[in-house]
Parts: C-alpha cells; structure tokens; sequence
C-alpha cells in the first residue's frame, strides 16, 4: 500500500491516517489534532484493528500531552490523565487501547523526577517505539503463521486483521504476505464482515491490490466453502484473549469457528502479546461492545435494507471459545491448550528477551 495506516506528523502536531471509511472508493488522509477529533475518528472506525487503534493512540496522547501547557510536574499528570482516560473510552473491547494508554502512563509516572519538557520526548520515544515493536511483532506472528500452512493452501480470514489494522503486514494476513513473497500463492476467501463491510472494503481491497489470490465471499457462504474442500486453514485476528484462551474479535468470528471445527478445518487467532489479556479470566469478562442501529439497517448502502424502526441487536464482537481454537499464534510462539499455561511460557520467552 502507498500509505502508511497510522503516522505522526511532529512538526505539525498531527496524527495522519487513512480514513478507512472511505476505502476502498477514496484514499483519504485526514490530519487529526484535537482529542475530540482522536476520539471521534476511534469511534467511527476511520482508524480501527486492535493494533492499529493502540498506535494510533499512543500518538494521540503524546500529540495531547505536547500541547499540555505547564512546567509543573503534578498539573501535567493530572490532564494527561484525563486525556488518557478520554481516548481510553472511544471502543471498549480492543485490549490494545488501553494497553498503549497504560504504557504511555508509565513513561510519566515513571520520570517524575525529570523536567516536563522531558517528559515530552520520551513520550515521543515510547509512541515510536510502539509503532516499530508492532512491525515486528506482525512480522514475526507472520512466520509463524507461515509454519502452520503449505503452498497452495486455502485460507479463510474474517474481518480486517491486515495492513490497515495495523502499522504494517497485519496480523492474520502476515502468512499470507510473507507466503506471497515465497511463493507460497495461497487461496485466500475473505468474508465480507457485515454489517460494517471490512473484508469487502478492506481486506479483499488490500490483498488484491498486493496481487494475492482472493476471493471475496458473504458471510453465510463461509461454511459452502469449507464444505467445498477449499479451506486449508482460518487465519483471524483478535481485539481481546482471555486468560483461558477465549477470543473477542469481530462479530461472526465464532461461527466461522464452529463451522471450522464441524469440517475438520483447524483455526488459529493471531495475536501479539498485546492483545492477550491476563486480567481477564474468562471470555465472559469481556466488554463487547454494541454499536448503532443504523450500522445494520442502512449504512453503506444508497437505500435503507430494513423498516424504519425495526428492533436492532448489533453487537460488533463476540467470543470463540478456546475449545474451538487450534493454536493462538503470537510474536513469541504458538500457544495451545490448555492456554493459560501456554501463556505464562510465551510471557515468559518475552521477558527473557527483552532482558537479553
Ligand atoms: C489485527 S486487527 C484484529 C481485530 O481488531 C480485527 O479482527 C477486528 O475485529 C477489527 O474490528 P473493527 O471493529 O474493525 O475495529
């Protein structure tokens, strides 16, 4: 792709991103400064992917935090922290939000002996840091991912977990990339993700314009195609894992999980580290967040699809079991039941490796 998803301009204190409402029709890139502005662009999925979401606002507070106007040390944590707590609300269910807040957070409460001008820089040197550790991690779960599959495979992905919900390579399309460059020439069925369209617009978008072999499909074909014989493998991403290997991710994740398991076809979330979240026990304990009415009844399309005031049930994610699961694929490994454990071993090999 020609652009970057999620950039900062320093010089004209901006976040510059692709406003991904407008793909696949319009490359857009819009300039945002204010918190409002940062907020409302989260909201409204103009920058969306958990990762992508977590770059995002690492820039974001860092952009807020510049514009903090004082020299004194407890005035500027106190409006960092409602700057912090203000972008922390705008999606509910991506981990990786609050996990890039909390990490900004610490670079503050971390140098309070430093000048606030300070304080500024190693905010900056942190947000940086977030976005090259995110290129990394992708390209690493990429090859791991990649030693799941074969040449020639088909691969089902839902959703967006690609270039554009991150900063680069994607999660669940890192395979499939780094496949393509090895000749590996997969057959990748991207579901269409209603209600919001992100295969159609984003996924199909971004992986036939980097000449990957894709064919988009409805939801409700997912299980024709397994059927078919034409699955190898279901590639997704995730916005939040549960201590117990449960998975959020976009709505229809668990029934194509289901389908997957009834053909025999093994499914593998694709996750960073960031993404698992050891304080939550269960899926259960997972915030899933529900999204307008409008998205279902009309949005995307010139004419309305449904009755004027119809009952709308929109949920935008759900939860896999983990017992559907055949391995979580992150930077540091691939996890298995029982996950929990499998967890502790990969955050350990983290930790082992940011002390060598
Ligand atoms: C690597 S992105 C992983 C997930 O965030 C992705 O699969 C997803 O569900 C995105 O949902 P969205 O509502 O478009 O932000």
């Amino acid at each position: 792709m020609e652009y970057e998803t999620v950039e900062l301009d320093d010089k004209d204190d901006a976040l510059v991103i692709i406003d991904q409402t407008k793909l696949p029709g319009k490359t857009e890139i819009i300039r945002l400064k204010t918190a409002q502005e940062m907020w409302d662009a989260i909201y409204l999925l103009k920058v969306r992917g958990a990762p992508a979401i977590g770059v995002a606002a690492a820039f974001g507070i860092y952009l807020l935090a510049k514009q903090i106007d004082t020299a004194d040390y407890s005035t500027f944590l106190a409006e960092f922290r409602k700057q912090k707590e203000y972008l922390d609300s705008s999606r509910p269910t991506a981990v990786n939000l609050s996990w890039a807040l909390k990490r900004m957070e610490k670079i503050v409460t971390d140098n309070g002996d430093k000048s606030v001008e300070e304080i500024k820089r190693l905010l900056k040197t942190e947000a940086d840091a977030i976005k090259a550790e995110d290129i990394r991690v992708c390209k690493t779960i990429g090859e791991f991912g990649l030693t799941l599959v074969k040449p020639g495979d088909g691969i089902l992905t839902h959703c967006n977990a690609g270039q554009l919900a991150t900063s680069k390579y994607g999660t669940a399309t890192a395979p499939i990339y780094l496949g393509e460059e090895r000749g590996y020439h997969f057959r990748v069925f991207a579901d269409e993700t209603r209600p919001l369209l992100q295969g159609a617009r984003l996924t199909s978008y971004e992986l036939h314009s980097s000449g990957v072999d894709v064919t988009l499909i409805c939801d409700n074909m997912a299980a024709t195609v397994m059927k078919n014989g034409w699955v190898d493998a279901v590639f997704v991403g995730c916005d939040r894992v549960a201590r117990n290997g449960d998975t959020a991710n976009k709505i229809g994740t668990s029934s194509v999980a289901i389908a997957a398991n009834y053909y025999n076809v093994p499914i593998y979330i694709c996750a960073p580290t960031s993404t698992i979240d050891m304080n939550t026990a269960t899926g259960a304990d997972i915030h899933i967040e529900e999204r307008p009415a409008e998205e279902v009844t009309q949005m995307w399309y010139r004419e309305r699809m449904a009755p004027e005031g119809v009952k709308v049930y929109n949920p935008a994610f759900d939860v896999t079991d983990h017992s559907l699961i055949a391995g979580i694929v992150t930077e540091y490994g691939i996890a298995r039941e029982p996950y929990e454990e499998s967890f502790r071993e990969i955050f350990a090999r983290k930790e082992n490796a940011e002390y060598d």
